[in-house]
């Protein structure tokens, strides 16, 4: 007769702290194999980049530490569940897998449906626990924010890791299709938060019992947001804490009635997260198709060089480049820079936002597909239920960092333009430019920024009236909207 186990399957929930799935593992008391697959699909789709991996392994490495003083073992496998399943499968009798719900891209819904089917076959009893406050078949909001809160105030739940008994699988039982973890996902980078849930709690204690002051003053400038925002969206995104953790930390937090409004705004934010996680999770199409079907109709252009230049930060627009360039060697920009690249590439360089979305989740840290996908057709004017904003990377400039720190810290070639010019520095006289040394090849626009919004702006707006973006709208307000109209 073949040993009994079970398995609990990590995701995107890599923490032992608040973990339902692990919890219920423990209490069933058979032995556990706790597994992380590197997903081949997953690291070769254009979504995931390596600075994924590498947050994902230093995850893992930090529940190994908490694992290792308990003498238990997480197995960490490079190849597709599937295939490490059908191993276990042969080798053990698998009584049931413990994990959270994913909502998630295509790749990850098709291995879930295969699990789902093998399970079935297999008389395997698959425990899926809802992630946060997102509900799995959910048909309107009526009661959803009700339940977010309820969902948010539950306990936490705490496994007793000294109950845990894993066992360690023989080594060679994967060898015939597993590789090795890539040295580069090993390798640490500097510029990017750290990943696991010893930096989540560092980070969300540090914001809460100081950063928090700045928040509201430092939110919209992408200098100053970069500690004046908590920046726990990676920790959330890879769940190396639960959203009910930070939200309970908040609530705590506000006793000492200090910041209130800063976190008031930061507690909506909270909601902001899974509210969008949950149109994604009742409507996974958004990755493919215009959230609003009417939008089919809209022609944008498609030219790989306008592209080419907004992915390398080589636009020519100051704001524009700078946002980029921070974001490919940090990973990180705040919410309004991440609107603006958007609105840039979909309003004034009038591409489609499909290419841009995958391009733009390989370069967040924070990547959720769920937030990602529903604010970028919101940003790329694509929902027909939300205003269209077409921002202006120039005021943006002026506005957010108005003496070009920021500007001049990721775009080096502009180090030595006067601040008054270093918004829209082909205004800068020639002879100025000469004198600097200043080559005016790279103070060139690529597009004019009046005449495009413009052109975006008519189109746009047209397309808006139609009777189809209207009907569309309708069914979109009736499914998405929470009752007070507060979200959309
Ligand atoms: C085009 C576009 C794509 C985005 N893609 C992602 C993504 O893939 N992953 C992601 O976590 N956020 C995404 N955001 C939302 C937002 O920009 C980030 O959550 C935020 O900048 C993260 O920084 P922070 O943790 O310091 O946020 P804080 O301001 O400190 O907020 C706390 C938390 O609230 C949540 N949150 C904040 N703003 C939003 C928002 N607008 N929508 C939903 N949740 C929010 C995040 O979980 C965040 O960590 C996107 C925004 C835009 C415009």
């Amino acid at each position: 007769m073949k040993k009994q186990i079970s398995i609990v399957w990590f995701k995107r929930d890599l923490r032992l702290r608040d973990h339902a799935p692990l919890k219920q593992a423990i209490e069933s008391q058979t032995p556990l194999v706790l597994l992380y697959c590197f997903e081949p699909d997953l690291i070769k789709n254009p979504h995931y980049d390596i600075r994924h991996w590498r947050f994902v392994w230093e995850s893992l490495a930090d529940m190994q530490v908490l694992l290792s003083k308990f003498n238990q073992n997480l197995e960490i496998v490079h190849a597709p569940f599937t295939k490490v399943l059908s191993k276990l499968n042969e080798a053990y009798g698998i009584k049931a897998i413990y994990s959270h719900e994913e909502t998630g891209l295509q790749v990850t819904y098709n291995i879930d449906k295969w699990v789902n089917r093998f399970c079935q076959e297999h008389r395997i009893d698959w425990h899926e626990t809802p992630n946060n406050g997102v509900v799995r078949g959910l048909k309107n909001r009526q009661s959803w924010v009700d339940n977010w809160y309820k969902s948010m105030q539950e306990d936490i739940q705490t496994p007793d890791l000294s109950r845990l008994k894993t066992i360690k699988t023989d080594k060679s039982t994967f060898t015939s299709f597993a590789n090795s973890i890539p040295p580069v996902f090993q390798e640490r980078n500097e510029y990017f938060q750290p990943g696991g849930a010893t930096y989540a709690n560092k980070y969300l204690k540090s914001f809460l019992n100081e950063r928090v002051a700045r928040y509201n003053s430092s939110i919209s400038k992408p200098e100053a947001s970069r500690t004046g925002c908590s920046r726990i969206s990676p920790y959330l995104a890879w769940g190396n804490i639960s959203l009910k953790e930070v939200y309970q930390a908040r609530m705590a937090a506000k006793k000492a009635e200090q910041n209130l409004r800063n976190l008031a705004a930061f507690g909506s934010r909270l909601q902001w997260h899974d509210h969008f996680v949950q149109k994604f999770e009742s409507e996974d199409r958004y990755e493919f198709e215009n959230i609003n079907r009417g939008y089919n109709q809209l022609n944008r252009t498609h030219s790989p060089t306008l592209f080419e230049a907004w992915k390398n930060g080589r636009t020519g627009i100051p704001m524009v480049d700078a946002c980029m360039r921070c974001l490919h060697k940090t990973g990180y920009i705040n919410f309004r820079m991440r609107s603006m690249l958007v609105s840039f590439l979909t309003h004034h360089l009038w591409q489609h936002w499909k290419e841009g979305a995958v391009y733009l989740a390989s370069q967040f840290l924070d990547f959720v597909p769920g937030i990602h996908y529903t604010q970028f057709q919101m940003q790329a004017g694509t929902t027909g239920i939300n205003t269209i904003r077409i921002y202006n990377p120039i005021k943006q400039g002026q506005d957010h960092d108005p003496d070009g720190v920021f500007i001049k810290k990721w775009l080096p070639e502009l180090a030595n333009i006067p601040a008054q010019y270093i918004h829209e520095p082909w205004n800068i006289p020639p002879i100025e430019a000469q004198l600097l040394g200043i080559s005016p090849s790279v103070l060139k626009p690529l597009v004019d920024i009046k005449q495009a919004a413009e052109h975006a702006r008519k189109a746009l707006w047209k397309h808006k009236k139609s009777d189809l973006v209207k009907k569309e709208g309708q069914k979109i307000l009736a499914k998405h909207t929470l009752p007070n109209r507060k979200m959309q």
